[in-house]
């Protein structure tokens, strides 16, 4: 496990009687992308807003980079990028002209400014678009735009609030490679809060899953898969041979099925027509491919489903139990 950039420990945020934020505790490491995800209304914003000393916590604390975000917001802000899920640019500006102007906020010098700003708007895509007027970029472009505007001031870490939302596919996959060069090659630490699940696994390390201000399970999602699964297969194995001429009781098709159960990381067997479902702890196709042929069947296709964020997220939100944390 790496340092620690990011640590909450029993954040909570009450408005009246309502409590939008339960005692987390949460620990992001240096360098990772973290995937906040939850439905609306989880309680995402509100532990952001909190992070970046903006509301102040009920009761807790979080420290960004070692540094007490309530107590000391102006040093964390220095520290960390924020990216919300419309950034608002001067649109009579050119995006090089509104990149400039934050590089200046940020006490670079001119010379500095104008290096850095040119270097970003070629990295995130914008050099050819750069002397246009930023009222005339797309949304795409916008935000393109807004992570190249976080990273002027070089942020240890930048937060990204939903930051694809209203962007056509291709031009989120475009912005997710973009977050992944990006977090490696600057070694910033990313955390990007979403509800979109598919984009989450796509770019992120690890993940918290919040429901209703608690974070119920975090980890990366083959750990949380794990965990989530263990009482069950974490593995299926579809096979289909080819019964062509074959009858239903054919002594092959049980001696293949018996051969399959005594192996130690086998959980069960189950045939349906010409197909084998084989649950397992490990994935196992190579052994059953192998033991299919061996017991004298031929073998039209074979599959392996692992259990993914989308059987974790339906489980979380259907169940909203906890599961213990698996970092
Ligand atoms: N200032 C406020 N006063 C009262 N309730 C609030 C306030 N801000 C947020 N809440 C409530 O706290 C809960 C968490 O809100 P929050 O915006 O943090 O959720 P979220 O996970 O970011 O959702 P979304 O994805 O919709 O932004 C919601 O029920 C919201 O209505």
């Amino acid at each position: 496990m790496g340092e620690s950039i990011i640590e909450l420990k029993g954040l909570t945020k009450r408005y009246g009687d309502f409590t939008a934020v339960d005692h987390l505790d949460l620990s992001i490491t240096k360098g990772e992308i973290f995937g906040l995800l939850g439905p609306n209304g989880a309680g995402k914003s509100t532990t952001i807003l909190m992070m970046l000393g903006l509301t102040e916590p009920t009761s807790g604390g979080v420290r960004v980079c070692g540094i007490d975000a309530t107590t000391n917001p102006i040093e964390v802000k220095k520290r960390v990028g924020y990216l919300p899920d419309d950034v608002g640019f001067y649109d009579q500006l050119s995006g090089r002209e509104n990149l400039l102007y934050t590089a200046r906020i940020n006490r670079l010098s001119w010379r500095d400014a104008e290096q850095r700003v040119d270097m970003l708007l070629r990295r995130v895509g914008l050099g050819e678009a750069s002397d246009k007027k930023a009222g005339r970029y797309s949304r795409g472009m916008r935000q393109r735009l807004g992570l190249a505007d976080v990273l002027v001031k070089n942020p240890a870490v930048i937060i990204l609030d939903e930051p694809t939302l209203g962007i056509d596919p291709i031009g989120v996959r475009e912005f997710l490679d973009l977050i992944v060069s990006l977090s490696r090659e600057e070694q910033v630490t990313v955390l990007l809060s979403s509800h979109h699940l598919h984009q989450v696994q796509q770019v992120c390390d690890s993940v918290g899953i919040f429901v209703a201000g608690k974070l119920l399970a975090q980890g990366n999602v083959v750990e949380l898969s794990k965990a989530l699964f263990s009482d069950r297969e974490p593995y299926i194995i579809e096979a289909c041979i080819d019964k062509t001429g074959m009858a239903d009781n054919d002594p092959r098709i049980e001696q293949a099925k018996s051969r399959l159960i005594e192996l130690a990381d086998v959980t069960s067997v189950r045939i349906d027509e010409c197909r084998f479902y084989i649950g397992s702890t490990q994935d196992m196709t190579a052994t059953v491919a192998r033991m299919l042929v061996d017991s004298g069947l031929g073998l039209k296709s074979l599959s392996v489903r692992e259990y993914g964020l989308d059987d974790i997220y339906t489980k979380y939100f259907e169940g909203g139990e906890s599961y213990g944390k698996t970092a």
